[in-house]
């Protein structure tokens, strides 16, 4: 590139400045006269309208007064939030207006345009050219697809193709052009090559200005409902997932917002970790949950319900405990398609026997009994679904309340509940009376109809908190019947393939609901059973729902999700390399190919985000790791070091970590293989470094040194990470060598890898060239 390049790129982009300054002079000057505007209104606002209340007219004429004023001025006050917006764009294009630039020449047209792409459109005074493309637009896909040559693009009903002169890219700070480059096959390996070498952060960043290609289409799919994403780890997979929000936002913008889609994400922390990206893209961020916090929500108040991090730290590290297996074999089964399948024929023999109820109870006196429901329940149409069972059920036991208040009326303990009733209590009545105008001249006649209004609403006041409860369908007894799944001589009979042991686990199932907790497993189990039983509300408001860390969903919690939201496109981020939970080991995850039958399956084997030395490493020792390509970035090779003792390992740990402070690292983790070695690091460490212990709460994350299980570090990025203790005892099991993959892939720039005696069998598999002994 040339000077003459350098100037008139310089000057176009102090225009392109010029005029995002002269808008932003102008929306200020607007934004300021709508504000004055609005204060107006709102000390004004009764004098504005005319109020009137003398006859019926005018009481209709003011009413309509009043809508017309509140209308303007919630009209006013939202113009006024819309400014803000786009002044707040403008701010960030001002920082940096645009990232690339395509020359492309549509077939059939004379001439070249010139397209610059930046995170939001600008338009030139006049309003009619745009200065600054949204990466979103359609043509801008072609930045992100096409090296220089032939190309095209599809705009709403039709693909344009044509010539796609130059592609070129910028680095804007502060208003000022500080390099460019043009670039050929990919998006700059150049640009990606200085992003991916600054130090991580504590919250993830936007990746708008170097999308991959393969990101690209994960970005802008649209075709199909499912969309599945297999992706290495550091391959890209949550960056694209964001953008794609972000597109989706842009794209649909008329119909879909913010509030319509959320992200399951597996744990507090990473939900904080991302939530940065959109708001820097100038969009609101999605709802985000994790899948424990929606069942908690769901079940919370009934029973304590176990995370999946207690889950795994209890599969990692309770092999000794005396019902492991049966627990393990739980988990396994539990997880499966195979206990859905038993959930549902469980239900089926529900609809003709079955349900427990309990019974109806007021003032400590049972005035329906538990069995009188169910026979009303049992003789209610064998082909009704249970939960329009339960709601004709709710209502006949509604009317049969009413019927027992009125025969209540008399009793002699309303007028004694009488005499705790508040003085408004007195006034409402009497004021009823009046409205019934009927005072008459009978004194004892309006003393007895003030009694009886009284008694009324003593009565509904006393019967209305059952009355809710039996809208709530408190009179079944989901618990009880629930347990019901693991009594012998009712599952003896299902036809579904049960795990050996299924005696076994039926009584520890027992024992756990008995203790009012819904283990990890059985949670999206027990709630399915529940809304089958019961019946739920689908959800409609959601329509797009991501969910990151796929491999780690059972295939039974994926069905339930299909069942909850039926109206959602979906699109499940994933690397089966990474999947760690209990069942993962045997049963299919979400991401294995024959999972589902009409979706879109993209694959990422690019990954960004550790050197290459790392990143060859690591894939050593994953089966099937050949895919994985390692970006080129260089960097040192991981050490390996093996100890004799404890207190060689912490020396040794302390040095490495000395070593990285003063490398000037800014985020290092100390990764364990569990919680109750976490906190023995942790232990350890404190006193010489200034670090943090990251537990299952942790919902954020600072600069510094952190110690941090595995499975808690998911989907988060280290300068470097150490692992604490890779030895022979600690990963044996092939899930076991998923969470080591997981441990190692959080590093970006060093990995070290410490064993207390013989390292375990995946580090030894790696080739002595690629790494260092230390
Ligand atoms: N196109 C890109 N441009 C710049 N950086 C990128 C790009 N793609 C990925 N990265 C960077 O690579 C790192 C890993 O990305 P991300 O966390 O999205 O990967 P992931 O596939 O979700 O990883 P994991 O499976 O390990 O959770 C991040 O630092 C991200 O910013």
């Amino acid at each position: 590139m040339d000077e003459k390049d350098w100037k008139q790129e310089r000057e176009r982009l102090d225009e392109v400045i010029a005029v995002i300054s002269s808008t932003a002079k102008e929306l200020e000057e607007r934004k300021g006269g709508i504000k004055d505007r609005v204060l107006d209104l709102r000390k004004n606002f009764w004098e504005d309208v005319t109020v009137n209340l003398d006859e019926p007219d005018d009481i209709i004429e003011t009413q309509a007064s009043l809508k017309q004023q509140a209308e303007l001025l919630s009209e006013r006050e939202r113009s006024h939030g819309q400014l803000s917006e786009q002044l707040k764009t403008l701010s960030r294009l001002k920082e940096s207006p645009y990232f690339g630039r395509i020359d492309f020449q549509a077939d059939g047209e004379s001439q070249t345009d010139k397209i610059y792409l930046g995170i939001a459109s600008l338009m030139d005074e006049q309003e009619e050219d745009f200065l600054v493309y949204d990466w979103r637009a359609p043509i801008s896909s072609l930045y992100y697809d096409y090296p220089p040559g032939r190309a095209e693009y599809q705009t709403m009903d039709e693909t344009i193709t044509g010539e796609l002169e130059l592609k070129r890219q910028y680095i804007i700070r502060n208003s000022e052009l500080k390099g460019m480059f043009d670039t050929g096959l990919t998006i700059g390996d150049h640009l990606l090559q200085s992003v991916l070498g600054h130090n991580a952060s504590t919250q993830m960043k936007s990746i708008v200005a170097t999308i991959q290609k393969e990101q690209n289409q994960i970005i802008r799919n649209e075709k199909n409902d499912l969309l599945i994403v297999q992706g290495v780890a550091g391959s890209g997979k949550t960056s694209a997932a964001l953008q794609r929000v972000a597109y989706l936002l842009y794209r649909y913008r008329e119909v879909l917002s913010s509030d319509n889609m959320v992200l399951f994400s597996p744990n507090p922390l990473f939900n904080s970790y991302v939530a940065t990206v959109l708001p820097e893209l100038g969009e609101e961020n999605m709802q985000q949950t994790t899948f424990h916090e929606y069942l908690e929500k769901r079940l919370g108040g009934r029973f304590d319900i176990e995370t999946p991090f207690a889950q795994m730290e209890y599969y990692l590290s309770a092999m000794d405990e005396e019902e492991y297996d049966i627990r393990v074999a739980a988990m396994t089964f539990k997880a499966s398609l195979g206990y859905k399948k038993l959930i549902d024929q469980f239900v089926a023999e529900l609809q003709t026997d079955g349900v427990e109820f309990r019974n109806i109870v007021f003032r400590g006196e049972v005035i329906i009994l538990k069995e009188a429901i169910a026979d009303h329940f049992y003789q209610l149409d064998a082909a009704m679904s249970l939960p329009n069972k339960m709601e004709e059920t709710a209502k006949w036991l509604l009317q049969e309340v009413d019927k027992y208040s009125r025969q209540q009326l008399s009793e002699d303990w309303v007028l004694e509940e009488g005499q705790l009733l508040e003085k408004e209590d007195f006034l409402e009545v009497y004021k009823k009376l009046q409205e019934e105008d009927e005072l008459s001249d009978d004194p004892y006649y309006d003393f007895v109809r003030e009694e009886q209004l009284l008694r009324k609403k003593i009565i509904d006041d006393n019967f209305y908190p059952l009355k809710a409860k039996i809208k709530r369908m408190r009179f079944v007894n989901p618990e009880k019947t629930y347990r019901k799944l693991f009594m012998e001589r009712e599952s003896g009979r299902r036809k579904v393939d049960l795990p050996e042991n299924w005696a076994e686990i039926c009584r520890q199932s027992l024992d756990y609901l008995t203790a009012k907790t819904l283990t990890w497993e059985e949670a999206a189990a027990y709630l399915y059973f529940y809304n089958k039983l019961i019946g739920f509300q689908v959800n409609r408001t959601i329509r797009h729902i991501f969910i990151d860390e796929a491999q780690d969903y059972s295939p039974f919690q994926f069905a339930y999700f299909k069942e909850i939201f039926p109206y959602s496109r979906m699109t499940l981020l994933g690397d089966i390399n990474q999947a760690i939970y209990a069942h993962a080991s045997e049963e299919p995850t979400l991401l294995s190919a024959d999972m589902e039958e009409h979706h879109e399956r993209i694959t990422l084997t690019r990954s960004y985000r550790s050197t290459k030395p790392i990143a060859e490493f690591t894939k050593s020792f994953m089966p099937g790791g050949d895919i994985i390509e390692a970006f080129n970035r260089e960097g040192e090779k991981p050490t390996v070091a093996e100890v004799a003792d404890k207190d060689k390992l912490h020396q040794s740990i302390r040095e490495q970590l000395k070593r990285y402070v003063d490398k000037d690292y800014q985020t290092i983790a100390v990764i364990c293989k569990t919680m109750q070695e976490s906190r023995e690091a942790y232990q350890m460490l404190k006193e010489i470094f200034d670090i943090k212990l990251m537990d299952e709460e942790a919902y954020t994350f600072q600069k510094g040194i952190l110690v941090i299980p595995a499975y808690l570090a998911k989907g988060i990025e280290f300068d470097a990470a150490i692992i604490y203790n890779a030895s022979a005892t600690q990963y044996s099991r092939d899930l076991e060598r998923n969470l080591l993959y997981t441990a190692c892939t959080r590093a970006m720039h060093h990995l070290a890898v410490f064993s207390l005696g013989d390292s375990c069998r995946f580090i030894n598999q790696v080739p002595a060239d690629l790494y260092e002994r230390a």
